[in-house]
């Protein structure tokens, strides 16, 4: 018996503890029912007290694990995380022009640590290689700065700044994440017409390790069964609220969130623990 299902790539660097990055996308397209795949950029030895030391793998090799699922599979979704280099944007860039898939840009530049995951010099090429291909760009706070060159200080100024994603720097729709304000964490889309508020109560915990990772997972994993935009960041933002809701005590540091919290909902008082 065959089972058909959707399929999405994650193109990222690596979590040893299974926080952020490739391991908390696979994780969050599992929990999502589509099949994961994974490219890896860099190999991050890190963990929740953060990063110890960064090894890039070669363009080449990047560009031959490319080619070894595009050859054979064509994902319904592509995701990126962590990309360090210009070099190797280009062959990301490249690969997702030749297969014409719908594309999630998570521009990872500085880990939750205050570690750098990205090079200063690929700012313009993120800007100009990567952002005009993406159906959806999920930049944090100090990430739509970056690619702004702005300050981002209010929502009314995160709203600005969305829409300039799109119609300055060519993205198809832009959600500035609220994560980094202080008061409810207020997320802002803006798909090319609207810009629409996905507000939560901002939960009290230093357990956010990944959070990024998983929600613009969640949106890829959602887009790649065909859902709208707008239907697939409301599932991502209940998904990550659960997540850091039901956050997991692991770890020394700032724990990792809960994959699998949503389904924590109606369990006893003494099975769960409010995040702390
Ligand atoms: N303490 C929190 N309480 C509730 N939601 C949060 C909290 N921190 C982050 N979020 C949400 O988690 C998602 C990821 O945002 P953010 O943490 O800003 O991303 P990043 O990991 O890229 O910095 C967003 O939907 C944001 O609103
Ligand atoms: C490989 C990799 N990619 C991304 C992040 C960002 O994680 P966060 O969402 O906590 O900022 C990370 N720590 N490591």
């Amino acid at each position: 018996m065959k089972y058909a299902t959707s399929s999405a790539l994650t193109i990222a660097g690596t979590d040893p503890t299974g926080g952020a990055g490739i391991q908390a996308d696979l994780k969050s397209f599992q929990e999502r029912e589509v099949y994961g795949m994974s490219v890896v950029t860099s190999v991050v030895a890190q963990n929740t007290l953060g990063v110890q030391s960064i090894e890039h793998l070669s363009v080449s090799f990047i560009e031959k694990q490319l080619e070894s699922v595009f050859n054979d599979i064509v994902p319904d979704v592509v995701k990126t995380g962590m990309i360090a280099t210009p070099e190797m944007m280009e062959v990301v860039s490249h690969a997702i022009k030749s297969n014409h898939v719908p594309y999630v840009l998570d521009p990872v530049m500085v880990a939750k640590s205050g570690d750098h995951l990205m090079d200063k010099e690929s700012r313009q090429t993120i800007r100009e290689a990567l952002v005009p291909l993406s159906t959806v760009i999920t930049p944090n706070i100090p990430e739509a700065e970056e690619l702004l060159e702005v300050s981002i200080q209010s929502t009314e100024d995160a709203e600005i700044a969305a829409k300039r994603i799109v119609e300055e720097l060519g993205a198809q729709s832009a959600i500035v994440k609220g994560g980094h304000f202080a008061g409810d964490a207020i997320d802002i889309l803006f798909d090319g017409k609207k810009i629409y508020k996905f507000p939560t109560e901002r939960i009290n915990t230093k357990h956010t390790h990944g959070t990024g990772c998983t929600y613009s997972a969640v949106i890829a994993a959602e887009i790649a069964k065909g859902k709208s935009i707008y239907e697939s960041v409301a599932i991502a933002k209940q998904f990550i609220t659960d997540a850091i809701r039901f956050s997991l005590e692991i770890g020394r540091g700032n724990g990792p969130t809960n994959h699998w919290g949503y389904r924590l909902q109606g369990v006893p008082e003494n099975k769960t623990k409010e995040a702390n």
